[in-house]
């Protein structure tokens, strides 16, 4: 049996959008063909150093601020490959071509690059997520949800998880719709929490003038009981709660495209209750095979730790579209 390949990966970002191409040179399989750029881990490197060193030898870049981001593995005719991507969001220097390869800025998900490593293709709209979920708090902000969510949404591309609980049914059809309607009006993704899903459906049964249907096109979010039990609206998940990296796994093998894991911090939802921290996460999200969103007392201030700790981004519910939640970390 071929032992498996660890290769370290940078996704070299800049505060445009773009992030760093390489073509492979000649001599090696799939030459001129684009990834990101990385290589080999060494014995005895870790999967940071190898890029530190993989970025100073290929492009004359020094890394200095990077965090992991997920795993996946890929089997070639030639190597069977353990990808560790890393997003890279601070560098020191000049891109140059110093091993005579190609390389360009481009968006995540580039129309003018191609061919794309068979791997690296795939992943990338898993990758081109967005950085910030909004999960909806109607009851919590009363008259001044349609602002907060809408001030949110100016200031920050997100996907919506519209999560309600305890809501009467009038208060629930208004916030789907006003939540619906501002997800429109900002193109933000939006996917319904599955416990708030089966309530819509009662509510569509009960009101006539209620248009709510399991359509194929509706977007889940599943609870974590939901993930581990499976359910009717399995076919229609994108995401999960999750609890440990158990459940994150099983997110992976169910063919979901992020994960939420939390809570990070003490919430005002549960005072006195200690996060599982930075630490924690990172330890739980150390074999994520997909992208993982922190949440849990979190806002956009905490984003460099996110990254740093290996999350895709921040979730937040409280400090959506709060005045102080409205500076990007850079
Ligand atoms: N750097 C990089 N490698 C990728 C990506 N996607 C993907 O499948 N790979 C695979 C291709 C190769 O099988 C492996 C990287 O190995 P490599 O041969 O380029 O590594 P290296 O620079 O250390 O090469 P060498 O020492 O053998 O010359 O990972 C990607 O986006 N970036």
């Amino acid at each position: 049996m071929t032992k498996r390949v660890d290769v370290a990966v940078g996704v070299v970002c800049r505060p445009d959008g773009t992030v760093l191409w390489g073509s492979r040179p000649e001599g090696k399989p799939y030459a001129g063909y684009w990834e990101f750029p990385g290589g080999k881990v060494e014995p005895g490197e870790s999967v940071w150093q190898a890029l530190v060193r993989e970025l100073r030898e290929e492009l004359g870049i020094e890394a200095l601020q990077g965090g992991p981001w997920f795993i996946i593995e890929h089997d070639y005719e030639h190597a069977k490959v353990r990808l560790h991507l890393y997003r890279i969001w601070e560098f020191k220097g000049e891109p140059a071509s110093l091993e005579n390869q190609h390389f360009c800025w481009a968006g995540l998900q580039p129309d003018s690059i191609s061919p794309i490593l068979p791997a690296t293709a795939p992943m990338l709209p898993v990758l081109n997520q967005p950085t910030f979920m909004a999960i909806t708090g109607f009851q919590q902000m009363g008259t001044d949800y349609a602002h907060r969510l809408e001030a949110g949404l100016k200031a920050h591309a997100a996907i919506v998880q519209f999560r309600e609980t305890g809501l009467s049914d009038e208060a629930l059809v208004e916030s789907y719709r006003l939540t619906v309607a501002l997800c429109e009006r900002y193109r933000a993704p939006l996917c319904i929490n599955s416990a708030t899903y089966r309530v819509l459906l009662d509510l569509a049964e009960k009101y006539s003038d209620f248009e709510f249907e399991d359509h194929a096109s509706n977007r889940v979010h599943l609870t974590h009981s939901d993930l581990l039990k499976g359910n009717a609206f399995n076919a229609r998940a994108v995401g999960a709660s999750v609890h440990c990296p158990e459940s994150l796994a099983l997110a992976f093998d169910q063919g979901l495209q992020y994960a939420v894991l939390g809570a990070v911090k003490e919430t005002g939802s549960h005072p006195g209750q200690k996060g599982i921290g930075w630490q924690g996460f990172a330890q739980m999200v150390e074999e994520a095979r997909l992208p993982v969103y922190a949440v849990g007392g979190l806002s956009s201030a905490d984003l460099n730790d996110a990254w740093r700790h290996g999350a895709h981004g921040v979730a937040m519910i409280s400090a959506w579209g709060a005045s102080t939640s409205c500076t990007v970390a850079s």
